[in-house]
């Protein structure tokens, strides 16, 4: 699979929650590249917490951060990148993932809204209703994840390992519809 590639980067987009920062960290193992969660890079490089710098940046300044940090690791190959949720909402983003081949991770509100009912540390989701507002920037963001070169459909039972082998399985296709477009 590697030989396939040949470096291209692996971005993964989705909601929160969904799976990204798990999967891709696996799935950097499998195929012998790096990994970069651009959630972890931006916390490093600002010094603090995601839901502080929401705080005292906005989401706004969240963003700009998230584009910098997207900027600068496109720039690497051989990496696979979880990226955040809302990476897709930025129209200049998207020059930077379709350097790479795009992977969206996709299930359902029900299965993310359980995994992150515990879970304090996305600032969007600090909300009375935590499931209506998934389900507003799913809808919102829907039209965007889709743009993606490879959709992937996983449900609450499947294991991270499973998820793996489902991408791994489905990215030959994806590369040859991309050969075959070159040469028409
Ligand atoms: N396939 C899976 N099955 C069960 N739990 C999972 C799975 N993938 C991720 N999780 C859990 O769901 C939560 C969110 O996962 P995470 O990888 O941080 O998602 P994302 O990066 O897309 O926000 C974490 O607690 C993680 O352990
Ligand atoms: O969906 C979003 O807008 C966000 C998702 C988070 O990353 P994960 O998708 O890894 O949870 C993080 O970037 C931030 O809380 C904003
Ligand atoms: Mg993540």
């Amino acid at each position: 699979m590697s030989n396939l590639l040949r470096g291209v980067n692996l971005y993964l987009i989705g909601m929160m929650g969904v799976g990204k920062t798990t999967v891709g960290r696996l799935l950097a193992q499998e195929l012998g590249y790096g990994f970069i969660d651009t959630d972890d890079v931006i916390v490093k490089a600002a010094g603090k917490s995601i839901n502080d710098i929401f705080t005292d940046e906005g989401e706004t300044g969240f963003r700009q951060l998230e584009s910098d940090v997207l900027a600068q690791v496109c720039a690497y190959t051989k990496l696979t990148i979880a990226t955040g949720g809302g990476i897709v909402l930025r129209q200049e983003n998207w020059s930077y993932l379709h350097h790479g081949l795009i992977v969206w991770l996709d299930c359902s509100v029900e299965t993310i809204f359980n995994r992150l009912l515990e879970d304090t540390t996305r600032p969007l989701l600090q909300d009375s209703n935590p499931e209506s507002k998934l389900r507003s920037l799913l809808q919102q963001r829907q039209p965007l994840y889709s743009q993606a070169d490879l959709h992937i459909t996983i449900t609450q039972e499947q294991t991270p390992e499973q998820i793996v082998a489902t991408i791994l399985a489905a990215i030959p296709s994806v590369l040859k519809t991309q050969v075959s477009q070159h040469q028409n």
